[in-house]
């Protein structure tokens, strides 16, 4: 069964519009969302969750349609869209205690489990925190709740390479056990290549290519040219299909 299946999503602001965007997450995978800044990666992801309201379009989540079953939904996903920015003045200890009552199925040893890895000290207030260590304190707690799907806008983008690195580590031993799936975007390619399974890649508000990521990067090496030795790169495909040439 896909936990997540997008249909014609179509959403517009004043000067940006995203275009019938379709596309699947089935158990078992890491999707990176890839596409430049503005290209619609986190209008997306706030549509499926329905936290911006779009024009049409249907998502269904763990075969419902989420807008009409949020609270079902919402106890079987973990969220991420930037770290812990609110009740600044309280502890990390007194925010999970709240956080944990929302969850049926809280799982408390996971969370201690996150928290030691991330080195986060529960006795901090959100406003002692650094950026990263807010976003690691966010995904510790999207990840124990046992969800089966997990989204996360540039989950790694403030993070140092070795919590990043682990943090995938963390992503690849989650879907091993094939029944959750997590759906991320990012502007670092180098992680999708540590982890991805597949790739979504907008442009312009335009779903261009959605594929296994083999199948993704072969089907641009059209893009290759004389000078090229090695086969393109998620970066070099990135470059050659956004990439604008300057005269200075
Ligand atoms: N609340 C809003 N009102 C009007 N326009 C918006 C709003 N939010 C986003 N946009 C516009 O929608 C477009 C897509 O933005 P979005 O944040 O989805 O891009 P993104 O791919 O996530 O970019 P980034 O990589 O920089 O985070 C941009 O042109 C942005 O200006």
């Amino acid at each position: 069964m896909n936990l997540l299946e997008v249909h014609d999503l179509s959403k517009k602001y004043p000067n940006f519009e995203l275009k019938q965007i379709n596309f699947n997450i089935p158990a078992g995978k890491i999707i990176g969302l890839i596409g430049v800044n503005g290209a619609g990666k986190s209008t997306i992801l706030k549509s499926i969750l329905n936290l911006v309201p779009f024009e049409t379009g249907s998502i269904q989540m763990f075969g419902k349609e989420f807008r009409d079953n949020e609270v079902f939904c919402k106890q079987q996903l973990g969220v991420v869209l930037g770290g812990v920015d609110f009740y600044k003045e309280k502890k990390l200890r007194d925010i999970t205690k709240v956080t944990k009552t929302f969850y049926g199925n809280w799982d408390q040893i996971a969370f201690e489990k996150y928290s030691k890895m991330f080195n986060l000290d529960e006795n901090k207030k959100v406003k002692e925190l650094s950026f990263g260590m807010r976003v690691k304190y966010s995904i510790a707690v999207a990840l124990s709740h046992q969800a089966k799907l997990l989204i996360f806008d540039e989950p790694t983008s403030g993070l140092d390479p070795v919590s990043r690195d682990e943090l995938l580590e963390i992503f690849l031993q989650i879907v091993k056990k094939g029944d959750t799936s997590i759906l991320f975007s990012t502007h670092i390619t180098s992680d999708l290549e540590k982890s991805a399974d597949e790739i979504i890649y907008i442009k312009d508000g335009e779903l261009i290519k959605a594929a296994p990521k083999e199948e993704f990067i072969e089907s641009f090496q059209y893009l290759k040219d004389d000078t090229d030795k090695n086969d393109l790169t998620l970066d070099d495909i990135m470059v050659r299909m956004e990439g604008k040439h300057y005269e200075f």
